[in-house]
């Protein structure tokens, strides 16, 4: 393995862009390859808001959970056919850089996976500029505490994060879940096209209205922080899946696949997918459909986990 791909010891390259370069690569939609960056944020919040027009339309739903006492802290369940409290449960958080994005228009995979036996729930939490990074987290974290209070019998809870929802629950993987009083039952980590070290958001256009310090930053960044302190699952049989899509930026994949290296390095079981021929974008809004590879992927790790290979 060379320097450069340790993460964190070797000159990390995206300190030698220029500030153009560096904008380039953090800017998903300038990566899209099928249409124009503005053409692709309007499809994939269309996507998006007819996915959970949808999902509300047809599934038994509980919308508007408050996790918390905060107005921001809200969730939405959607249930499958059978009435059961043992079910294995989906999390879904959504990204848009931590300043866009809400569950209203995020229920991509719930068609899919509620036809096939599992819950999904939609966590919203406090965007920038009224939430900061630390914020997020904490609401994220409160999030898991009251699913696992509330569904004690659950088949295991799935954390599956998308961009700076990838962030949000690769957090997850530090929180001291014993000193929280509650241990959720995670089986499994689906990180799709996240970004784990947050130091060259600092120095772009993104941060404007995140307004992170350096130290924020570091504080906030699972990269770093799994680095100096390994952490491990409560249940070895816990997954986490690290996965970029081939048309994300080199910054995303190398993200990705340093983020993927420490884990490995310490107690997690991890893995990293490449999925072929799908954008920063795509890779999130083709979980509508049940023939997708990651549809498939989310199903088999569920499947195997609760019904035994
Ligand atoms: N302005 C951004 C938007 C973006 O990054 C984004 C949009 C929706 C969902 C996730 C996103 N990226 C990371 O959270 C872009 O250039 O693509």
């Amino acid at each position: 393995m060379d320097a450069a791909r340790e993460g964190g010891k070797g000159e990390a390259p995206w300190k030698k862009m220029s500030e153009t370069e560096l904008e380039k690569q953090y800017s998903p939609s300038r990566w899209v390859v099928r249409l124009g960056a503005e053409e692709v944020m309007r499809t994939y919040s269309m996507i998006g808001n007819e996915a959970t027009k949808r999902a509300r339309a047809t599934r038994r739903s509980l919308l508007d959970v408050p996790y918390g006492d905060g107005d921001g802290d809200k969730l939405d369940i959607y249930f499958p056919d059978a009435v059961s409290e043992a079910l294995p449960l989906l999390v879904f958080v959504y990204g848009g850089y931590w300043q866009s994005g809400s569950k209203d228009e995020s229920a991509y995979m719930v068609g899919p996976l509620t036809a096939q036996g599992v819950a999904v729930v939609i966590v919203a939490y406090d965007t920038a500029p009224k939430g900061t990074l630390d914020h997020m987290v904490d609401q994220v974290t409160r999030s898991i505490l009251f699913l696992q209070k509330q569904y004690p019998r659950n088949e295991g809870i799935y954390l599956c994060g998308h961009s700076a929802g990838a962030h949000l629950a690769a957090m997850m993987l530090l929180v001291n879940w014993t000193k929280q009083g509650v241990v959720p039952n995670f089986k499994g980590f689906f990180l799709v096209s996240g970004v784990y070290d947050l130091e060259p958001i600092v120095y772009t256009t993104v941060n404007n209205p995140l307004h992170m310090t350096l130290e924020d930053a570091r504080r906030n960044s699972p990269q770093w922080r799994l680095e100096v302190t390994p952490t491990q699952p409560m249940d070895p049989a816990c997954h986490v899946l690290v996965i970029v899509g081939q048309h994300d930026s080199p910054e995303f994949h190398r993200q990705a696949w340093d983020f993927y290296q420490t884990l490995s390095r310490g107690r997690w079981e991890a893995s990293f997918r490449e999925l072929p021929d799908v954008d920063h974008f795509e890779i999130i809004w083709k979980l509508t459909q049940e023939d997708y590879a990651l549809t498939q992927i989310l199903l088999k790790t569920i499947f195997q986990e609760s019904k035994g290979p």
